[in-house]
């Protein structure tokens, strides 16, 4: 299985004064869901930030399908990032369009689809949705996208318990098998289920990258009590 994603010595800080990375290397295969997991501060938006081109490493390389970040790598790319950056006086409809404008790759159909399932009335303005249903409508035009690499920074943080399955459900079913979902989340115990590999960081190291059964069989426990345990404050 080929890599999608490769960073190599990559040194990153920010100012002077603060060092998060000092030299980082990973790869990302094709075709898994990988969660990124790490206590506050361990970096995990960073590294998020520099694999969709909104940082710039200091020192190393970061490649995405081959390509350096940058017009190409970000084509592949479909990204979540942490707060909703959407006009609020936007229909739901009105954003459907922006997206089909703005990327080659989204499928409105699957758009649609998607909101069906999740109770979102396209005819909606984002002003007046719930915070949950609001993320929800960020995640589906995120998902809708036929992208290699999808980078979820906090999928599910404003949603309820109770969504949260049905969302992650309807992320794996609409999601293209060779496509690479990358997620950093504190809910552990909410999306363990669904990730193939895990990556656990910590102040700017990567202390593992398992498949999620392996550890799980390794260890005798879940990722989120293994999670407590390696993180213990
Ligand atoms: N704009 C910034 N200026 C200075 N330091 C920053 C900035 N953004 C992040 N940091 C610092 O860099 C380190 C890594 O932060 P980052 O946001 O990547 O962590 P995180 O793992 O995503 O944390 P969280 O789980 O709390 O979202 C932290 O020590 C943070 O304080």
């Amino acid at each position: 299985m080929s890599n999608l994603v490769e960073v190599s010595g990559v040194k990153k800080g920010y100012g002077i004064s603060k060092t998060v990375f000092e030299n980082l290397n990973l790869t990302l295969p094709e075709g898994k869901i990988i969660g990124l997991l790490g206590p506050n501060g361990s970096g995990k938006t960073t590294l998020i930030k520099m694999l969709v081109g909104l940082l710039q490493p200091e020192k190393g390389s970061i490649r995405i399908c081959g390509h350096a970040v940058g017009p190409e790598s970000k084509a592949v790319v479909s990204y979540l990032p942490e707060r909703t950056y959407f006009n609020e006086y936007l229909k739901i409809r009105q954003l459907v369009n922006m997206f089909k404008d703005f990327y080659a790759d989204f499928d409105e159909a699957r758009a649609y689809d998607m909101m069906q399932l999740l109770n979102i009335d396209p005819n909606m303005t984002l002003k007046k949705l719930s915070k949950g249903n609001k993320e929800k409508v960020q995640l589906i035009m995120v998902m809708s996208r036929r992208a290699r690499l999808y980078v979820l920074d906090e999928p599910i943080a404003g949603v309820d318990p109770a969504a949260r399955d049905y969302i992650m459900q309807t992320i794996l079913t609409n999601y293209d098998e060779k496509a690479t979902i990358l997620l950093s989340t504190h809910l552990i115990s909410d999306i363990e289920n669904i990730l193939d590999e895990v990556i656990f960081i910590k102040e700017g190291e990567i202390l593992c990258q398992k498949d999620a059964d392996a550890l799980r069989a390794e260890k005798g426990q879940s990722i989120d009590e293994i999670f407590r345990e390696v993180f213990r404050c």
